[in-house]
């Protein structure tokens, strides 16, 4: 009985031992099934968080291509002593960083940093790279690029931009890798694009650049090279440091192994081979498309000297100079950096010569890319605070959109006419009989240096003629050698200062117009000064102005009587013969103004038929307005051209036909002579005569001027000058 019970008992133990467990799993399955979903919710929010991560670093990079920032990546060097503790306490995948005081390791002595990305110490050159691909690749879309490796002495700037120097492609560094990538893109688009590259390499050293790459070892030595600062975002504006054309990666890599070698390094207590020079390695890419379009970039690949305390680098002597050079040019670069983010109007780039070679890369419409290194060591924890302060000073610089250097084929074509319509005038003005007036070297608004255009227009045109391949290979010269060879040739009369580049300009008073241009010494250089032409016009403008009765100019003159409008302009009755000058001094620096003039000129039509099929086909859209730009300045020429040739018809006129209503007779109270007058001044307020062109009211050596100037304007001094100057 007591058995059956028990059994009894246990099988109602059994069952609901079995319910319990059936419950138990039905739940847990219920349970699994929940946490199933959670965690599929959670991988789905998980990939949702990387997918909006991924997107807000696209938005973000586009905003910064928009705004024209630069980018900043901060590399982690290894620690030496891998037992040593690190003062990296975080790194974040959106480009945070958090590092740590060694002497605080508490929460005060958290800094935070945020930056375009963050490598940490065990990123490869290949992870590197892969960030940086994309900005380099679009060289060869027609973008200035810059990459500039910053950092404290040690911190790993050589190995990122050159590598350990090993020949495998995992020890390539930044600029083999970059090179090796061009290569390989104009491979892939040889059937759309061909593509020449050319390479240059210099450094900066105690202030002087010298070039690394030149075969000549006393080229390396002593520094020759001079500066051109274009803004125009055509390159390095080197013209003197030779250009060597490059066809493959191998090609790149034996020229900076070459460089490498040429490039000052010394031993320090720091290290036992530190660069101590800024090193420029500049890549300059010409392509052009299948239609003629043509697109020219260049990318610079600056290795810094870096940044380094002079009591822990214990260095004496040259040593000493070498740091103090290096630390001020890096001072330097970080007064334009503040400047730049601050958007000051006034930016130093003339202070040092590393900010003036990367003047257009920081102030232009290029991309450019720092990379800030820093070492994890806690003793180097002071230069590590300060250049991760610099780096996020730099990303917060605005430079603009990045600019496309891109030339289409109508652009091509109008600058093609632009050339041979410059040789035609400069034909015409050779034929034109010359006064003594000391020949000078004129520059049209649209020329460049000769050297620097060279460097931009073709490489292999300069170097195939032995006297254009001196330039690039040039024997030592001193340092001031290639600033002459770029300027015009010097008289006391010459116009030196106006014809000189903007930036080599000495500063000027503030006074604005043609005041600013007189020379300070005497009122006569003064004069000359002025007359230095700026364009052709006035070339042409100041021939016509002969000092002297014996001058080439009127020896050409049909014979006339001492009374012609020609020797009226010539005699200069005082000092105040200025005023017969004046118009001509007062020509506009842009041709614009004179432009407008001239094309209101119904006569001066004629010369536009000539240059008119250049505008026949439409220009695109984006060319539009270089196109037009061109166009006005093709205008320009063409009716400098003929202008000249209406001029001397004009002349000739006069000559045959002494009595004509525009000659000059001196007869100064003579009806005609004030009609020439009232016209004139008819012409300067702005009122056109169907007879006369503002050009010629401008003192563009017409008729009535002269007469003007010759007679009736003694009374009023000054007059001329101002009705000029208004209408200008
Ligand atoms: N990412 C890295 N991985 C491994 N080694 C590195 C790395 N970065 C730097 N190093 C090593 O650290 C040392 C110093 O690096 P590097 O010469 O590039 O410094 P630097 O900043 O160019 O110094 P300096 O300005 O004095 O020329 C070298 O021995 C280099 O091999």
């Amino acid at each position: 009985m007591t058995n059956t019970l028990r059994w009894q008992n246990l099988k109602v133990l059994l069952a609901s031992t079995k319910r319990e467990f059936e419950n138990l799993q039905s739940q847990l399955q219920s349970d699994l099934k929940q946490l199933g979903d959670q965690v599929l919710d959670m991988s789905n929010a998980a990939l949702g968080y990387h997918k909006v991560m991924k997107e807000n670093r696209t938005l973000h990079n586009m905003v910064q291509d928009l705004k024209g920032n630069i980018r900043v990546y901060c590399r982690i060097r290894p620690a030496f002593d891998a037992e040593a503790k690190t003062i990296v306490d975080f790194i974040g995948e959106d480009g945070s960083l958090v590092v740590i005081d060694p002497l605080k390791p508490w929460k005060d002595g958290r800094k935070i940093f945020e930056f375009n990305r963050v490598f940490g110490s065990s990123a490869t050159q290949e992870d590197v790279f892969r960030d940086t691909k994309p900005l380099v690749r679009s060289v060869m879309d027609g973008y200035n690029v810059c990459i500039f490796a910053y950092g404290q002495t040690g911190s790993g700037k050589t190995y990122t931009m050159s590598g350990p120097g090993g020949e495998s492609t995992e020890e390539f560094g930044i600029n083999q890798l970059a090179l090796n990538d061009l290569f390989l893109l104009a491979d892939e688009r040889k059937d759309i694009m061909s593509y020449k590259i050319h390479v240059q390499m210099v450094e900066i050293y105690n202030e002087q650049i010298r070039d690394l790459l030149a075969d000549d070892p006393l080229l390396t030595k002593y520094p020759f090279i001079v500066i051109f600062p274009c803004m125009n975002g055509n390159g390095l504006p080197l013209p003197d440091a030779s250009v060597h054309p490059v066809n493959c990666a191998r090609d790149v890599i034996d020229l900076m192994k070459l460089g490498d070698g040429n490039r000052a390094v010394r031993s320090t207590a720091m290290k036992k081979r530190s660069s101590r020079s800024h090193s420029v390695l500049t890549v300059h890419v010409r392509g052009e498309d299948t239609s003629g379009n043509i697109i020219h970039s260049c990318l610079h690949l600056v290795d810094l000297a870096g940044s380094e305390r002079v009591d822990k680098s214990e260095v004496t002597g040259d040593g000493l100079k070498e740091a103090q050079h290096i630390n001020k040019s890096l001072s330097c670069l970080g007064d334009v950096i503040t400047a730049l983010a601050r958007k000051n109007s006034h930016i130093p780039y003339r202070n040092s010569k590393l900010t003036l070679l990367l003047k257009n890369s920081l102030g232009g419409h290029a991309k450019t890319l720092m990379f800030a290194h820093v070492s994890p060591e806690g003793d180097s924890f002071g230069e590590t605070i300060s250049t991760l302060k610099f780096a996020q000073r730099f990303s917060s610089v605005e430079l603009g959109a990045a600019r496309l250097n891109k030339e289409s084929v109508e652009v091509l074509e109008l600058k093609a006419e632009i050339e041979t319509l410059k040789k035609a005038l400069a034909n015409k003005e050779a034929l034109t009989p010359q006064t003594n007036k000391p020949k000078e070297v004129s520059r049209t608004p649209f020329q460049k240096p000769k050297a620097t255009a060279e460097l931009q227009e073709g490489y292999e045109d300069t170097r195939q003629t032995p006297a254009s391949g001196l330039k690039y290979q040039q024997a030592p010269r001193s340092p001031t050698f290639g600033f002459k060879s770029q300027q015009p040739p010097r008289s006391p009369t010459s116009g030196f200062k106006s014809q000189q580049p903007q930036s080599r300009q000495p500063p000027r008073r503030p006074t604005s117009g043609f005041k600013s241009q007189q020379h300070p010494r005497s009122p006569t250089s003064g004069f000359k000064s002025k007359q230095a032409p700026r364009s052709p016009t006035s070339t042409y403008k100041s021939q016509q102005l002969p000092r002297s009765p014996t001058s080439g100019f009127k020896s050409q003159q049909a014979p006339r009587s001492p009374t012609s409008a020609l020797k009226s302009c010539n005699a200069p009755r005082s000092p105040t013969n200025n005023r017969t000058r004046i118009p001509s001094l007062q020509l506009p620096k842009t041709p614009e103004p004179l432009i407008t003039s001239i094309s209101e000129n119904k006569a001066g039509m004629q010369s536009n038929r000539t240059i008119s099929s250049a505008f026949q086909k439409p220009l695109t859209s984006s060319t539009h307005g270089m196109g037009s730009q061109i166009r006005r300045s093709l205008r320009t020429i063409g009716k400098l051209i003929n202008g000249s040739d209406r001029k001397n018809q004009q002349k000739r006129t006069e000559a045959a036909a002494p009595l004509s209503p525009f000659s000059c007779q001196n007869e100064e109270k003579s009806s005609t002579a004030s009609n020439a007058r009232t016209l004139r001044r008819q012409s300067l307020t702005g009122i056109p005569l169907p007879t006369m062109s503002r050009r010629s009211s401008l003192g563009g050596g017409s008729v009535p001027d002269s007469c003007a100037n010759g007679s009736g304007n003694c009374k009023t001094p000054g007059a001329s000058a101002k009705l000029t100057k208004r209408w200008l």
